[in-house]
């Protein structure tokens, strides 16, 4: 069944709101672009609340921690719980700690910013990081590999340097270093314009060893297994709201959710919804999301 699209049609849109009661928001690109909040957001969000629905906040964005995320949304007349809210620092932090195991002599080489920090803190992980200066004469002697490093994990930085991807790649060469990327998404929308995302970050390390990382944020279902393991809910009558088809709607799908709106205020365009023989797409779109005000 194609997309429909629903903006200016208020009996359908209430109607499909009417299936679920539990709402998955993607953020970038969603509710806001950069530090500006997207037209009647916060509003959108307390109707849904009024008719008894559960919000979560689901977002790629490794910068922040949940509880920074959470100052941010309330900073935007947004209440919620820390509970409420999963970024990919945390989907990373909980797969290195809880599925990996990674053992306490081991350590993270991190590529990321202090949301990645904070997360891998919370879950007990050391780590070390490289400051955001040029490559050295001398480090072209001291850097190599290291045993002690069992993962080098890479999110978005927007202080990414030659410095720190010589030093993950002297990492990377150990083939029994694990490469995680915290998502993988090619471009970051804000300000009305795209610029490189997390994936375009990490991208040079897959060129330069020959392997991907294993990415743990959307479209990934390990963001979905670190969402459970914080509260269970009835995929069937969740809806996941996402700006990204290539992340957010094939997350929905994939984690067979009973919903998939995107919205055209971020990445994906209108073109590539209704592209003839496109594999993902949403059951519904919408111009913004303040449309489901009607
Ligand atoms: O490059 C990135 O990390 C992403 O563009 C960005 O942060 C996505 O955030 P989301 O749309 O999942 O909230
Ligand atoms: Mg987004």
């Amino acid at each position: 069944m194609s997309p429909r699209k629903l903006t200016g049609k208020p009996e359908e849109l209430a109607a499909f709101v009417d299936k679920f009661d539990i709402f998955l928001f993607d953020c970038d690109g969603v509710l806001w672009q950069g530090g500006t909040l997207l037209p009647r957001a916060a509003e959108t969000l307390a109707h849904l609340r009024s008719l008894g629905k559960k919000l979560l906040f689901v977002t790629n964005n490794s910068t922040k921690s949940r509880t920074a995320y959470q100052k941010v949304l309330q900073d935007f007349g947004i209440p919620c719980s820390v509970d409420e809210i999963f970024c990919s620092s945390y989907s990373s932090a909980v797969y290195i700690s809880r599925v990996l195991q990674l053992q306490r002599d081991k350590k993270v080489y991190m590529i990321g910013e202090s949301g990645m920090k904070e997360e891998l803190e919370a879950e007990g992980i050391s780590y070390f990081s490289d400051g955001s200066g040029d490559i050295m004469p001398e480090d072209y002697d001291t850097f190599g590999p290291d045993e002690s490093v069992g993962v080098v994990l890479c999110g978005i930085d927007r202080t990414i340097s030659y410095r720190k991807l010589a030093r993950a790649y002297q990492y990377l060469r150990n083939p029994g270093t694990v490469f995680l990327a915290t998502n993988m998404d090619s471009t970051y929308p804000t300000n009305g314009k795209l610029f490189p995302g997390a994936g375009s970050v990490s991208a040079p390390l897959t060129y330069m060893t020959g392997r991907p990382p294993l990415s743990l944020g959307k479209p990934s279902q390990a963001m979905m297994d670190a969402i459970e393991g914080v509260l269970k809910f009835d995929r069937k009558r969740a809806c996941m709201v996402g700006d990204r088809l290539d992340t957010d709607i094939r997350f929905g799908i994939e984690g067979g959710l009973g919903g998939t709106l995107a919205v055209l205020t971020g990445v994906s365009t209108e073109e590539e919804i209704l592209k003839e023989g496109a594999t993902v797409v949403p059951d519904v779109y919408l111009d913004r999301l303040c449309d489901i005000l009607g």
